[in-house]
């Protein structure tokens, strides 16, 4: 873990009960329990893994307005500085001196940015021929080049990752999960149901909060652009930079192929270094129009970059990429104050962490280093976005536990000869689920379901053809939201994933977009999943951060 990512003295917070939280997680230590004790672009939106079967359908600007708004209606922030990585480092940064010129904090390349995108603009030939095949001798060094950094890359994230001790029962889970293809997933899978629900959130998720304000400001009536004197946004689109944390075999590839605003770079890690693989063959094939069932391949495709790396217990910026893109060190408690004036430090758009953040409530070290990385490496108004198991859900289920069992209990109590001879105690450790999903606590849980201190509490998670009893950890709502403010993340959506259906599925391009995807069937307008489907699925929430 890296020693300078979330030290220094906590910032003073002022959030009322809030304070309270954020106290009761700074004087936790690490959990050291086991068993689970302490432009008018068209927007375009498809069904699961971009495989864009069906063209979207034109979009509605009351829609967009509707989610746009529905974003920034929290409060108005300040324009975007740009990141040393993209085009739109050409503009000017609000202190009018150009980005070099800012005091930053940012870790540095000791090699000048490069563009991302793989096929930079070609220079003017003087003779045709002769420059053209200069040209393709160039790419061709470059691209062999870059195929060593990333294999020498993958080599250095693989060796420390198991020196470092990642989560190995994790890693191997997922790492053994088969990729039985998309096919598979839509016809025969048992729960093909809940996958296409997931999915359908994930995708309503980026299509609501990728999009930055500028972007979002032409769609939106209000004009907020005209109170600042700088004019409309520019009709070239800004481009977006993506960071996903724990991005697995690559599923949200092709739901970033079709966010609203274009996404020019999209960083991918997690430490399951075959599941790595298997997302790189995933971009590989989706540049290629490879396994797209005949369709041609896409015009033009963001650049892709994934390395296997444990993004909770390890500091990121030893990845060049995004050292490149840009990550700052001091993000967190005691961190500079002029760093976070100027923007922050970090360079990238928009962060997305999907079925994941829950492994970092592991520990509060852990739960630092993630917020730290995310922090770290987002622009000032850039957008966290995830989701996780939702804590009501398990508090709730935890509490309602004790009660039944403190009732049966007393019910025993009361009978005059007490229990009988061979007569079994119950199980007194939570667990509850269905025939596709279940959770279970292998050691005491709190019996009014609040989890204090909020890291540490472990539970074995299974969910039918996906997870096999891996371990996982709760993430208190409150002390999650609270640690998040040393950060610079300030909370902007929260939602269980049923109420995102109820407040989306009218919704005039997310509605047709679950019929798409078979989260609804189109005659009878019902949802596809079964009663246990829904149960399992309302296990989990999802959020949307904007650092700072
Ligand atoms: C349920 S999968 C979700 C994958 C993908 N985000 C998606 O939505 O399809 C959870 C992922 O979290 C990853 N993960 C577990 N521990 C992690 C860590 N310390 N850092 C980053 N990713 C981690 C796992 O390897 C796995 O790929």
């Amino acid at each position: 873990m890296d020693p300078s990512c979330g030290s220094g003295s906590p910032k003073p917070t002022n959030q009322g009960s809030h304070a309270s939280q954020s106290d009761a997680i700074r004087s936790s230590g690490p959990a050291a329990r086991e068993n689970g004790s302490p432009g008018d672009k068209k927007r375009k939106v498809t069904e699961e893994e971009s495989s864009a079967a069906e063209k979207p359908q034109p979009t509605g600007p009351a829609s967009k307005r509707k989610r746009l708004q529905e974003r920034h209606q929290a409060r108005k922030r300040g324009r975007t500085p740009p990141s040393v990585f993209s085009r739109r480092n050409r503009s000017k940064s609000p202190s009018n001196a150009t980005p070099r010129d800012e005091p930053s904090r940012r870790s540095r390349s000791p090699l000048p940015p490069r563009s991302p995108s793989p096929d930079p603009q070609p220079r003017q030939r003087k003779r045709p021929g002769g420059g053209a095949r200069a040209g393709i001798a160039d790419r061709e060094t470059l691209r062999r080049r870059q195929e060593e950094r990333e294999r020498a890359e993958e080599q250095d994230a693989m060796r420390s990752s198991r020196d470092r001790g990642v989560s190995d029962v994790v890693r191997q889970h997922y790492n053994a999960v088969p990729e039985r293809g998309r096919e598979w997933r839509k016809t025969e899978s048992k729960i093909k149901g809940l996958r296409s629900f997931n999915n359908w959130v994930k995708s309503t998720l980026i299509q609501k909060f990728s999009p930055d304000e500028e972007f979002s400001a032409r769609f939106n009536d209000t004009k907020d652009w005209a109170e600042d004197s700088m004019g409309p946004p520019p009709a070239d689109d800004k481009r977006l930079l993506v960071l996903d944390l724990g991005c697995g075999k690559g599923g949200d590839l092709g739901k970033w192929q079709l966010a609203p605003q274009t996404v020019d770079l999209y960083v991918g890690l997690d430490p399951a270094n075959i599941s790595i693989e298997q997302a790189r063959d995933r971009y590989d094939a989706m540049r290629s129009g490879r396994g797209q069932r005949g369709r041609r391949p896409p015009q033009s495709i963001f650049h892709a970059e994934f390395y296997p790396k444990d993004c909770f217990g390890e500091w990121l910026g030893d990845i060049r990429i995004i050292q490149q893109v840009g990550i700052d060190p001091s993000a967190g408690p005691g961190g500079s104050i002029m760093a976070s004036r100027w923007g922050g430090g970090g360079g990238f758009d928009v962060v997305t962490s999907m079925f994941a953040v829950h492994y970092a409530f592991e520990s509060e070290e852990k739960t630092r280093q993630m917020l730290c990385n995310v922090a770290g490496s987002l622009k000032k108004g850039g957008r966290f976005i995830g989701v996780c198991p939702n804590s009501d859900i398990i508090s709730s289920r935890v509490a309602a536990f004790h009660k039944r069992r403190q009732e049966r209990e007393a019910a025993k109590a009361a009978e005059p000869e007490g229990p009988e001879d061979g007569e079994v105690e119950e199980d007194d450790r939570a667990q509850w689920g269905n025939d596709i999903y279940r959770v279970r606590f292998p050691g005491a849980t709190p019996e009014n379901g609040i989890f204090r201190p909020p890291f540490g509490w472990k539970y074995s998670y299974f969910m039918q053809e996906a997870v096999e009893e891996v371990p996982e950890y709760v993430v208190p709502w409150e002390a999650f939201r609270a640690l998040t403010e040393d950060y610079n993340l300030e909370l902007q959506y929260r939602k269980p994933f049923l109420e995102i259906w109820e407040d989306e599925k009218n919704d005039p391009d997310l509605g047709p977009l679950s019929e798409r995807m078979g989260v609804r069937d189109r005659a009878t307008g019902a949802l596809t999943m079964t009663e246990e489907e829904k149960e399992a699925v309302s296990f989990y929430h999802a959020f949307c951060f904007y650092k700072v």
